[in-house]
């Protein structure tokens, strides 16, 4: 597709403006919060639905933040527009998951490797048909070690990416935990994997765990818009 920019959804025009790295959370006002806490020199690119997109520096460097939306059909549109149009090199999703074993607690952090799903988003976009996609490899590598060096403690390992928020029978969880060993569930990661691998880009996915779907434990909105900051600080440290 030739698209020039700006784009349908993104309303800079001019492309240096946005970073080589973005992080997306879901949430716009999560972007909002990082760019508010974190960074200096902060110029806002966009707005455009409301989906807050910001470039600043953290210790000097240059790294930009902009929501993704809920859901693989909205950061497939962001994501493909900043990789494709804004010549972004690496995407890292920074977003909230519910655990799906008991091994996991709310504000543990996990740093993906791969997204399972039953999402058509692949196949329907360019005719890949398995229903798993990766996080790349060196970029997962190197944000491991930021958070080794950052002490903070992350665990790594495979994903679900689901379309839907509310099933309506609560417990296939437990099927697609033991038939497939997805540790948690999200909404973007799969779409995300799929368009970084299309078009020759990076990306990743780091998640904090704000429910669980075994305990039943859960945060408030206001925690999830404001207090994931390990993960937070782990995505930043990739600002050049
Ligand atoms: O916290 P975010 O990044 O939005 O991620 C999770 O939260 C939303 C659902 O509440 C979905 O987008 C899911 O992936
Ligand atoms: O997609 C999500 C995110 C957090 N918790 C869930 O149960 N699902």
């Amino acid at each position: 597709m030739s698209m020039n920019i700006p784009t349908p959804h993104i309303e800079v025009k001019d492309k240096g403006v946005i970073a080589d790295t973005v992080l997306m959370p879901g949430d716009p006002l999560r972007a909002k919060f990082i760019a508010e806490k974190f960074l200096e020199n902060v110029e806002q690119f966009n707005s455009v639905r409301g989906m807050l997109g910001y470039t600043g520096t953290y210790k000097g460097r240059k790294i930009s933040v902009m929501g993704s939306g809920m859901g693989m059909p909205s950061i497939g549109i962001y994501s493909y527009e900043l990789y494709a149009f804004y010549d972004v090199k690496r995407i890292i999703r920074i977003g909230s998951c519910g655990a799906y074993t008991e091994d996991l607690d709310v504000y543990d952090v996990l740093l993906v490797d791969e997204a399972w799903s039953e999402s058509s988003y692949a196949k329907t976009q360019s005719g890949y048909t398995s229903d798993t996609t990766y996080a790349t490899p060196k970029l997962n590598d190197k944000l491991a070690n930021i958070a080794k060096v950052l002490d903070i403690p992350v665990k790594r390992g495979k994903i679900h990416s689901s379309d839907v928020f509310y099933r309506q029978d609560f417990n296939v969880y437990k099927n697609i935990r033991d038939q497939y060993g997805c540790m948690a569930v999200e909404m973007e990661s799969f779409a995300l994997f799929a368009n970084a691998s299309i078009l020759g880009k990076e990306a990743s996915c780091i998640l904090t765990v704000s429910d669980s779907l075994v305990k039943g434990d859960v945060t408030t909105s206001e925690e999830r818009q404001n207090s994931f900051v390990k993960m937070m600080e782990i995505a930043l440290e990739m600002a050049e």
